[in-house]
């Protein structure tokens, strides 16, 4: 059966990395051998129990954090992503107080010295794609929780990444605002065509979202099962009460139950 990542270009790989914080003995390490690719384009959530070390992952993905051992690979070349290249959002949207919002966005175009003209014009396109026309001369401590985290993710696609990492980035939010950007960030998806690697312990989240969901297991963290999710898109509200949908989320919610026994 063909999945979705043998019908693209592989643009992120994980090859046998092992990462221990302390020590070098088996006990010691967090992750284990673990091999994962990542195909360009696709939005791939990794779920695990606490501490399987799904965010050590993701820091050593993006170059955030470096692995005792293995290779990670970008684009064909050992790696990870160069940081114009890749885009970061975590659970804490963390903006700058004394910024406004647009600054906040051009943050990393500021740092990287990129051309200010061509950002400012894709910072006024997130800033309508993420519903955020009205709010660009406010600071940050005048919006909601929600819209801070949009900021931060306008912030993460302004250098137009190829590569997004998102560590739990909406785990803060109410249900309904995280309902809210999961639709806005399925669309991003589909306009930008970034790669997305997702952090999440919502199983419907991660099911909406997702080309792909990985399980891992815990102490050491390794991969426990990829589950394809094979669900036309986009995905709308009406998609989480889809039988298809449905049995995905089982077939999910199995995998992690068996990761956390094991
Ligand atoms: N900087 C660090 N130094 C030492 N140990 C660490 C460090 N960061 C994480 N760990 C340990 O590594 C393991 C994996 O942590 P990690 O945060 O990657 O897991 P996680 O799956 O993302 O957890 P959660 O779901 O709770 O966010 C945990 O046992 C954690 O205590």
């Amino acid at each position: 059966m063909k999945t979705n990542q043998d019908t693209a270009e592989p643009i992120l790989a994980v090859e046998n990395v092992s990462k221990s914080y302390s020590g070098t003995d088996e006990a010691s390490l967090v992750l284990r051998s673990v091999n994962l690719t990542v195909a360009k384009s696709e939005f791939i959530s990794i779920i695990g129990p606490s501490g399987c070390g799904k965010t050590t992952l993701m820091k050593i993905c993006a170059g955030l954090l470096s692995q005792t051992s293995g290779v990670v690979t970008f684009a064909g070349k050992a790696g990870t992503p160069p940081p114009r290249k890749m885009g970061v959002v975590f659970q804490s949207a963390a903006l700058l107080p004394w910024r406004t919002v647009m600054a906040n966005i051009l943050l990393p175009a500021t740092i990287q010295k990129a051309n200010m003209t061509k950002a400012k014009e894709r910072a006024r396109e997130l800033l309508d794609m993420l519903n955020l026309v009205g709010v660009e001369s406010k600071y940050p401590w005048e919006l909601s929780g929600g819209m801070q985290q949009r900021v931060s993710i306008a912030r993460s696609l302004v250098l137009e990444p190829e590569v997004l990492f998102m560590d739990e980035p909406f785990g803060a939010l109410d249900a309904m605002t995280r309902e809210k950007l999961n639709l806005d960030l399925q669309a991003i998806h589909a306009r930008t065509g970034a790669t997305i690697m997702f952090v999440t312990h919502n199983i419907a989240e991660a099911v909406f979202l997702s080309d792909r969901i990985v399980a891992m297991a815990a102490r050491p963290g390794r991969v426990a099962d990829v589950i394809d999710v094979t669900l036309d898109r986009p995905r709308t509200q009406d998609s989480y009460v889809d039988e298809d949908f449905r049995e995905i989320e089982t077939r999910v919610r199995n995998s992690f139950d068996r990761a956390a026994a094991s």
